[in-house]
């Protein structure tokens, strides 16, 4: 499992995480949700030990992970499909990888198999699309077949085909046991992918529960009717304690389930055309919980500010601390980060 105990980033004064704590679990797909900079690939920098952080701590399988050999076998990471040699092939790629991580070169064309890419293996990889080179960011965090998986935005340029062999691919991996943490700051990308949500806002944590649970806290669902005798219904209805908004022939009915409406309506003789539950929309509910912590966006929507809310996640497992009131400052890890060259990072202090 990653757990992350106060983990802060600062880039100068400016601070990127603030005070996260989490755990993401095995056998899961956790979605890793924020808006544009809100420090998700800071937080995936810090999990990789790429970036070290100002304060707090995060591990994997107990440990940090910066400087542990063969990395490649214990966690795959996707962090920037755009990172990769174009002039090389994208067998080239993952045969030099293989070889640092001492993984058998049988390897590679097994998984350029899994994401299939195995037709165009010898082609230069700056001749691929954007989606291409996802499947090549994701053949490499396979190849060590590591128990931990991170990925950074991993939909981004896939065709509708490609999202969905991406959403069987993480349900197999969770399936297997793995430890499966994706990025996105697309609760619709998610909502069809992860068993649990970490949601942060500017840095700090807003949500960390099942999917389920965090859908809840949006706006309750209701009960939508279309009927030629929508007017008494709304009648009917409201005598009956529903709260009914009518839009014509149409009606949007919370208090009161649909099996009830459909008894109200038999018994009073009403046609129903339609008659569906209509459950929270997540989107609503992310957005609901993070408007306040958009850094790049229109204002004024009325929105209420972002609360922390946590619940157990990963089954019956005890879930995340979702404390988010300044904590006592913890070591950072020590030694110097790739991040740390001069003339690499813009803006980082130390
Ligand atoms: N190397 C850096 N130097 C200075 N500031 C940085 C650096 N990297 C990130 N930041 C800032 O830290 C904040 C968090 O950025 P980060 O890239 O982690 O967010 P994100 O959630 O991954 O965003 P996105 O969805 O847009 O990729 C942003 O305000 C960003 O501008």
């Amino acid at each position: 499992m990653i757990e992350a105990t106060a983990l802060t980033k600062r880039y100068g004064t400016k601070p990127a995480v603030r005070n996260l704590t989490f755990t993401v679990h095995p056998g899961r797909v956790t979605g890793f949700l924020g808006p544009n900079g809100a420090g998700k690939s800071t937080t995936l920098r810090m999990i990789l030990g790429l970036h070290s952080p100002t304060f707090g701590s995060v591990t994997v399988a107990g440990r940090p992970f910066a400087g542990r050999p063969r990395g490649l076998r214990h966690v795959g990471a996707l962090l920037d499909a755009h990172d990769v040699h174009g002039g090389r092939s994208a067998r080239a790629q993952l045969w030099a990888l293989a070889r640092s991580n001492r993984i058998p070169r049988g390897r590679v064309d097994e998984v350029l198999g899994e994401v299939g890419l195995a037709d165009v293996a010898g082609r230069r990889i700056g001749g691929y699309s954007l989606g291409m080179k996802q499947r090549l960011g994701i053949a490499s965090a396979l190849l060590g077949d590591p128990p931990v998986l991170l990925f950074d935005e991993p939909l981004n340029g896939l065709d509708p085909e490609g999202v969905k062999w991406v959403r069987e691919l993480f349900r197999r991996l969770a399936d297997e046991g793995r430890t499966v943490f994706v990025s996105s700051h697309l609760m619709s990308e998610m909502e069809h992918t992860a068993d649990d949500l970490i949601v942060i806002g500017r840095g700090e944590l807003i949500a960390a529960e099942p999917l389920a649970a965090f859908a809840a806290r949006g706006t309750r669902g209701h009960v939508t009717v279309r009927s030629p005798g929508a007017e008494a219904l709304a009648g009917l209805l409201t005598a009956a304690g529903a709260a009914v908004t009518s839009y014509g022939e149409r009606l949007e009915i919370t208090g009161v389930t649909a099996p009830e409406i459909a008894r109200i309506a038999l018994d009073h003789r009403i046609l129903l055309h339609y008659l569906s539950t209509e459950n929270a929309s997540l989107e609503r509910a992310f957005m609901e919980l993070t408007a306040d912590s958009v850094e790049y966006g229109a204002r004024g929507a009325g929105a209420e500010p972002a609360r922390p809310v946590a619940g157990p996640i990963g089954g019956d497992a005890p879930g995340p601390t979702a404390d988010v009131t300044p904590g006592p400052a913890v070591a950072p890890t020590p030694g110097p980060a790739p991040e740390d060259t001069p003339g690499l990072t813009l803006g980082d202090a130390r």
